[in-house]
């Protein structure tokens, strides 16, 4: 059976944003604030129970003066009334306590927006669509899940606790002060409307500047990955040097954009704090004039200076809450980019039935490509050329041409890492557009080319996305794929650890690791890319033997590289620059390719690729 391909299922980022394959693009500080509101939204009703009791509890201290007042007015008449001492006891430690917690709830608040956001950052990563990852920095996208999200514990909560705090407590003093006297009032907020001005100018620019510190450290993140992530190279080039003047240099970057952000962040505290005192000044001169005038009494005038003096840190709490609102704006913005990503979509396209738990079909999947045309990218030529071919259900069928023919990507196209650009893959004659991709890839067992391990266990290897495995398919699996003497020899067995991408393992073991890996899976196609390049003779001639048997019962497409793989296949395809150039057997391609008359004599007597051949189209 075979379905008409989908309407271009293949962007399916959620969300209101379009999705974007890179996570660099401009960000307004507008939208900034917005993701940030959206980080904060979940957590409204701790937050608000933190900052009421926040404010019960400075309303509470408010009152301990009134009280201490009583109780010595009360010491002072000789009167040691019990009550308001009980009474003051009970508001200092009361206070206290609800201060204490209306705190603790908004730093509740901060570690779960901050947990939040690095889950759903985790989850969105490793939804991503192959190509988008390739097109960013590992370092950066971790730069983004751990930093950036601490950002958000730096400043959010307790930035918009101190700002509704401080609004609140600014407004209740102003209303205070205009009831004593208004022209007055009216003189505190020309001069002080200037702080407003000062902090529209310079908040943006506090964003900017974080957000540069954070791009740097989002560099440094990548130059990190890149150096760690080819340390023996790099010792052995000699490189160090070199490496480490380009991890300074954006250190350097995130310092200077880091003392601009300080710089910008001064400028608005020392702006507010003279204008707070040229209020004091001004409030002075024109407060005299008017006592003078006999327009109001000292009294009011000097009242109304100690509610200035009380406004003055709150409008300094203010401006310092707009700054740290700007740095979590900043990192919203970088997360919200990443968000933004394209990731798969593991339903089905939009034809298919609603996707439920793979089903599990023991029969061996068949693979056709008809007409497959594809690029990397727009920009890139195009690796296949109208690429046909159809392998029945079982069999080893072998894959063999020049370096850069894409054989690789053939296999790449059928786990749908990559989508064609005109043309159908087929598996059981289904587009595999229209397969959910869990139960494709559950289908599938498919061993790199570089046979990937990563750090933890040998089990946790082997074991990778197959939860359901028991001890007898294990140690089954290790017979098969020749790695019993490499348990037997590991000081833990199973559960020694590999070290970073395997570092402790030789390149053979990765590889027997990684066909184990592929065989539990119990897949219905197994794809070979170069799977038994580093193995000796007697472990490639044990691992041909199982391969072979498994082609009893899965179908095998494996890129060849040794005659011996080659006259055992069932049937060998011949790519040469993007095309099918021949299918046959062993035998008929003798007689019939010339090309595969010369790959015989030459790439696959060596057992290894001629990249010599690496004529990419
Ligand atoms: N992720 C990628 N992004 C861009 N170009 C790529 C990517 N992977 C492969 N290519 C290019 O596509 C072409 C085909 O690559 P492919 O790996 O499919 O060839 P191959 O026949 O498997 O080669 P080899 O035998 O050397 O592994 C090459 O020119 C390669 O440079």
């Amino acid at each position: 059976m075979t379905a008409a391909p989908p309407a271009a299922p293949n962007d399916t980022s959620q969300g209101a944003h379009p999705s974007r394959d890179t996570p660099t693009g401009p960000s307004r500080p507008r939208s900034g604030l917005r993701a940030l509101a959206g980080h904060l939204r979940p957590q409204r009703v701790r937050m608000a129970a933190g900052v009421l009791l926040g404010l019960v509890g400075s309303v509470m201290g408010l009152a301990q003066p009134m009280v201490a007042k009583r109780v010595m007015d009360g010491m002072g008449r000789g009167d040691l009334a019990a009550g308001p001492v009980l009474a003051l006891s009970l508001l200092v430690v009361a206070g206290g306590i609800i201060a204490g917690l209306g705190h603790y709830l908004l730093d509740r608040a901060a570690e779960s927006v901050v947990c939040a956001a690095r889950r759903r950052l985790t989850d969105r990563l490793l939804r991503l669509r192959v190509p988008v990852v390739e097109r960013t920095e590992p370092g950066d996208l971790i730069a983004r899940v751990t930093s950036d999200t601490a950002l958000l514990r730096q400043s959010a909560p307790q930035a918009v606790s101190a700002g509704v705090t401080g609004t609140l407590i600014t407004l209740a003093t102003v209303v205070m002060m205009g009831l004593l006297d208004a022209v007055l009032l009216c003189v505190t907020l020309a001069v002080t409307a200037f702080v407003g001005v000062v902090v529209a100018v310079v908040a943006p620019r506090i964003g900017r500047a974080t957000r540069h510190t954070q791009e740097a450290v989002g560099r440094m993140g990548a130059a990190l990955e890149r150096v760690l992530g080819a340390f023996r190279t790099v010792k052995a080039s000699g490189a160090e040097r070199s490496e480490a003047d380009a991890l300074h240099r954006a250190a350097e970057h995130a310092r200077r954009a880091g003392v601009r952000a300080a710089a910008w962040d001064a400028v608005s505290a020392t702006v507010s704090a003279v204008v707070v005192q040229i209020c004091f000044l001004v409030v002075l001169g024109v407060g005299g004039a008017r006592v003078t005038s006999g327009a109001i009494g000292v009294s009011t005038l000097v009242a109304f200076l100690l509610y200035l003096f009380a406004l003055a840190p709150r409008i300094g709490q203010l401006v310092e809450g707009v700054g740290q609102l700007q740095i979590g704006a900043a990192a919203a913005a970088r997360i919200r980019e990443v968000e933004d990503l394209a990731v798969e979509d593991v339903r089905a396209g939009d034809t298919a039935p609603a996707a439920g738990p793979p089903v599990r079909d023991p029969r061996p999947a068949a693979v056709a490509f008809h007409e497959v045309r594809f690029a990397y990218s727009p920009g890139l030529p195009p690796v296949h050329h109208g690429v046909s071919f159809a392998v029945p259900g079982g069999g080893l069928t072998a894959f063999v041409g020049p370096s850069g023919a894409g054989k690789t990507t053939v296999f790449s196209l059928i786990e749908r890492f990559y989508e064609p650009d005109a043309g159908r893959v087929l598996l059981d004659g289904e587009d595999v557009r229209l397969w959910p991709l869990d139960a494709l890839r559950a289908a599938i067992g498919y061993v790199e080319q570089d046979s990937p391990v990563l750090a933890g266990t040998l089990r946790d290897n082997l074991t990778l996305g197959t939860a359901d495995v028991t001890e007898e398919e294990l140690r089954e699996v290790l017979r098969l794929a020749r790695l019993e003497t490499v348990t037997d020899r590991l000081p833990h067995g199973l559960d020694t650890d590999v070290g970073h991408r395997g570092g402790r393992l030789s390149g053979g073991e990765r590889q027997r690791v990684a066909i184990a890996r592929a065989l539990l899976r119990r897949p219905r196609l197994l794809l070979l890319d170069e799977a038994t390049s580093q193995l000796d003779a007697a472990n490639e001639a044990a691992l041909r033997d199982t391969v072979t048997d498994a082609a009893r019962r899965v179908t095998v497409l494996a890129v060849a590289h040794r005659l011996s793989t080659v006259t055992t296949a069932d049937r060998i395809v011949v790519m040469e620059a993007g095309r099918v150039r021949a299918v046959g057997t062993h035998a008929e391609l003798l007689r019939t390719d010339a090309l595969y008359g010369e790959l015989a004599r030459t790439q696959l007597m060596n057992g290894r690729p001629d990249r010599r051949r690496g004529d990419a189209p």
